[in-house]
């Protein structure tokens, strides 16, 4: 460290002392075309690491003792900020400590408004944080009223949480995907179920899960479920198989983080707008599921849909399975309708009740097999589907 002496201030302490008014026009004025006050050379953060070399004292400045109360600024605020460098970093460049009010960006009054305040000022702002105390003490306790009045909270506030939670927990869990697996690969899916697996207790969600065992088929497989809502992630991770990839939808991706997470999981993103290139893809998947060894999960309805009943199905996925040979196994979830519903605001605690059907082999089958193959599945799904729902009679009388 370089001794300072009271007659060789550094920039340093240049950059914390507030010059008196420049003349802007006339011999003395600084060259700067604004007209504004001369600037120390150095703008980078470099000046935060080391004292600097002394320069020639400007005639004009006043050199304020660290600590002493700086005289109020002649110039604007935002100019008296941007010159002595008041802000967030003030304090690292004087080389103090940051001020122990200090309540991060958006709440630090200006300093030249803090200089003028004094006392009075600290006393308004201690004031100024209990209130904010207060409102946030009184948010907190109205809320669990307020989401027992009006259910449009109540659905706001569980679907946004719902929501939190996968933007939150995708942008935790894809770092350790990344170090545990090094990128995009099915086996991340193992450590992203782990943790949706845990996001049912935060809704008082439960899953009664039957059939797992007619996963355990030899090799791969195509698997088709019912698609109701974003809930059925949690559905899904409740019984996702090993070496299990979806095809999702391409706009998923840019979800943000969890687009990400989606992303290093393997998830097959397929444009839904062109039939053509959503075909190319599938027909690829034909082809290299066999020789990965992975299952694809596809949501054959297209969308979700939650009316209780199954949207027809397309045809993608029964062509994969016929391509590859591989069995098609169902799994239907219960219809959500009795605890959420987006329409009526409704987003309760609630039991989901899933059944992994036996495999429908597709082995000799041809593209001409295809539609009673969706066909076929499409019966024993809604079938499923009502009776998992408690309206068993309803199958016949809707279709
Ligand atoms: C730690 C925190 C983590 C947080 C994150 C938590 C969890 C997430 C992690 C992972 C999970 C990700 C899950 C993602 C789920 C995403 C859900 C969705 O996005 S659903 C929407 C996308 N999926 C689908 O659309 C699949 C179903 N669609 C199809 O299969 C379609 O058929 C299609 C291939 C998309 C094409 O559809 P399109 O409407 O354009 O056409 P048709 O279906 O009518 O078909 C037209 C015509 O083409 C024939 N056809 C279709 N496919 C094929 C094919 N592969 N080969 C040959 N021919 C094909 C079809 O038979 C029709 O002809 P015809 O009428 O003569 O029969
Ligand atoms: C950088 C910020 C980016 C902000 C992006 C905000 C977008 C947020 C969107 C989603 C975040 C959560 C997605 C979780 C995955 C849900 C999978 C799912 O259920 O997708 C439904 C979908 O496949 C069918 O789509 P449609 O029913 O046709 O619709």
């Amino acid at each position: 460290m370089v001794k300072q002496g009271p007659k060789a201030p550094t920039y340093y302490h240049e950059w914390t002392q507030i010059p008196p008014r420049m003349p802007t026009r006339g011999p003395n004025a600084p060259s700067s075309h604004h007209g504004r006050h001369p600037q120390p050379p150095h703008r980078t953060t470099k000046h935060l690491r080391a004292p600097l070399p002394a320069p020639p004292q400007p005639p004009t400045s006043l050199p304020t003792a660290p600590g002493r109360p700086r005289p109020p600024s002649p110039c604007p605020p935002r100019l008296a900020e941007g010159r002595a460098g008041a802000g967030r970093t003030a304090h690292i460049r004087r080389g103090q400590p940051r001020a122990k009010g200090w309540k991060g960006p958006g709440f630090s009054s200006p300093r030249w408004a803090r200089g003028l305040g004094g006392v009075k000022g600290r006393e308004e702002s201690s004031s100024m944080e209990l209130g904010w105390l207060l409102w946030g003490a009184a948010v907190l306790l109205l809320l669990p009223v307020l989401m027992e009045l009006s259910p449009a909270v109540n659905f706001a506030l569980r679907i946004g949480f719902y929501y939190l939670l996968f933007f939150v927990c995708s942008a935790l869990t894809a770092p350790v995907c990344l170090l545990v697996n090094g990128g995009r690969t099915v086996k991340n899916m193992r450590i992203i179920k782990t943790v949706v697996k845990t996001f049912k207790y935060f809704f008082g969600l439960r899953f009664e899960v039957k059939g797992l065992e007619n996963f355990e088929v030899e090799g791969p497989a195509i698997i088709v479920s019912n698609h109701q809502s974003i809930l059925d992630m949690m559905g899904l991770m409740e019984v996702l198989p090993d070496n299990c990839v979806q095809v999702g939808k391409k706009e998923l991706m840019y979800a943000g983080t969890v687009g990400l997470i989606i992303y290093l999981g393997g998830v097959i993103f397929i444009n839904r707008k062109s039939t053509s290139s959503a075909k190319m893809v599938m027909a690829e998947v034909a082809k290299t599921m066999a020789t990965d060894n992975v299952k694809v999960w596809v949501y054959p309805e297209g969308t979700r849909n939650c009316t209780g009943d199954l949207l027809p199905f397309k045809k993608g996925a029964f062509h994969v399975a016929v391509q590859a040979q591989v069995p098609v196994i169902p799994v239907v979830y219960s219809s959500f309708t009795t605890f959420y519903n987006p329409k009526k605001n409704l987003f309760t605690s609630g039991k989901i009740k899933v059944e992994v059907l036996p495999p429908i082999e597709t082995k000799g089958l041809t593209s001409d097999d295809v539609s009673e193959l969706t066909d076929r599945c499409y019966r024993i799904m809604r079938e499923t589907l009502f009776r998992l729902s408690g309206r068993p009679g309803e199958v016949k009388d809707s279709s």
